[in-house]
């Protein structure tokens, strides 16, 4: 465990900085006095781009490379045109730091609003490739803007891509009480990808006679993700399926403000990324309204990786503590929750 944490914060847009500042008031509190907590801010968003034209320039990615681990908060804004942040900074980090393993955690915690019947006992974890598939870019479209336009996006999907992740998921149901892995895809329609993937599976699977393996066609798999979210323990899936399915399962855990996430380089080569699921949420940014746990909880998804087990429970039991007595009617500010989180874990 590493007694030093150099780490690289990218606030980004919106209610980015908002949450990213109560995730490192989190951490500082819960860190012992004895590890250094080094943070280097980059000016990397909307506002850098609109000032200079630059999303992620090849100087800051490589300073960026020598980080023991990144803290995101969000990037994206209504005045940029769509798809240039997002592809030219977020996905551009994923792409060259190779976060091949997209972790989304997904728990409903004691006390938290569900719009499910029955209050199911949900607790899985997503691994969503993270990339390849439909997120590399790879199309064009031609005649642009005529009635005659032609616009392709291709998924792409290589054996070495998809094997690595599937054995990821394997190892993480391996360590998981019930051991239990489902593969979503749509291989009754996407017959090329979704055959290589559910051959993936099945190979990989008799190295791993402990776990149990399904699959899901992605439509069934939004029905009992709702119906019945307890069958669920490792989800294994592409980078968009994932996409869509972790937005569903954090709005039936308590909502898209305590959805974490991890963009884990499991080698070790390049630093992991953590930020919340949610986006730049230019629709309640500067009200104080944004909810800061899911970049606490992402916080807390950081510590692991790095080997703070037991700090990363303490940020966990400090979350579901204080979400066991919130009251849906007197709603916290960002800043209050993240004083109360930073309160519980440093008490
Ligand atoms: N990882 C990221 O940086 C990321 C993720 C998703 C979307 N985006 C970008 O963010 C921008 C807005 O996207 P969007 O509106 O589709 O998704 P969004 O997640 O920003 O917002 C969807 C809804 O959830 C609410 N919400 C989001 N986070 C919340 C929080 N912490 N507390 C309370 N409510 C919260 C918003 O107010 C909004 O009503 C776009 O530019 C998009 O590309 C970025
Ligand atoms: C902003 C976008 C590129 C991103 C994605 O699609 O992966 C976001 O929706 C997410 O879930 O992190
Ligand atoms: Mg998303």
């Amino acid at each position: 465990m590493a007694r030093s944490i150099d780490l690289a914060v990218i606030p980004g847009d919106g209610i980015g900085p908002e949450v990213v500042d109560q995730g490192l008031k989190v951490l500082t509190a819960v860190l012992p006095g004895d590890v250094k907590l080094e943070t280097t801010t980059y000016d990397l968003g909307a506002k850098r781009w609109h000032a200079t034209g630059e999303t992620l320039p090849d100087a800051e990615l490589e300073r960026l490379k020598a980080h023991d681990a990144i803290l995101l908060g969000a990037i994206g804004d209504p005045t940029v045109p769509s798809g240039v942040l997002e592809r030219g900074l977020l996905l551009k980090l994923r792409f060259v730091f190779d976060h091949y393993v997209n972790l989304r955690p997904s728990k409903l915690f004691p006390n938290t609003p569900t719009p499910l019947a029955g209050r199911p006992d949900i607790d899985f974890v997503v691994v969503r490739e993270g990339t390849e598939g439909l997120y590399v870019g790879n199309g064009g479209s031609v005649r642009t803007g005529t009635p005659a336009e032609i616009a392709n996006e291709v998924s792409v999907n290589t054996a070495y891509g998809v094997e690595r992740v599937v054995r990821d998921a394997f190892e993480r149901a391996a360590a998981r009480p019930r051991k239990k892995l489902t593969l979503v895809h749509k291989t009754n329609v996407l017959v090329h990808a979704g055959h290589l993937w559910q051959r993936t599976v099945d190979r990989v699977a008799q190295e791993y006679p402990q776990v149990s393996t399904d699959y899901l066609h992605v439509d069934a798999a939004t029905i009992f993700l709702v119906t019945q979210p307890e069958r669920f323990d490792v989800i294994v899936t592409d980078n968009l399926f994932g996409d869509i399915l972790t937005d569903l399962a954090a709005a039936v855990t308590g909502g898209i403000g305590l959805a974490a996430s991890g963009n884990i380089n499991p080698t070790g080569a390049f630093p992991s990324m953590f930020e919340p699921v949610h986006g730049s949420a230019p629709d309640i940014a500067g009200t104080g309204k944004a909810d800061p746990t899911a970049t606490v909880l992402s916080v807390a998804l950081l510590l692991r990786h790095l080997g703070h087990e037991a700090e990363a429970a303490r940020v966990e039991e400090a979350v579901t503590a204080d979400l066991a007595e919130r009251d849906a009617a007197a709603p916290r500010s960002t800043d209050a929750i993240g004083d109360a989180l930073a309160a519980r874990v440093s008490g």
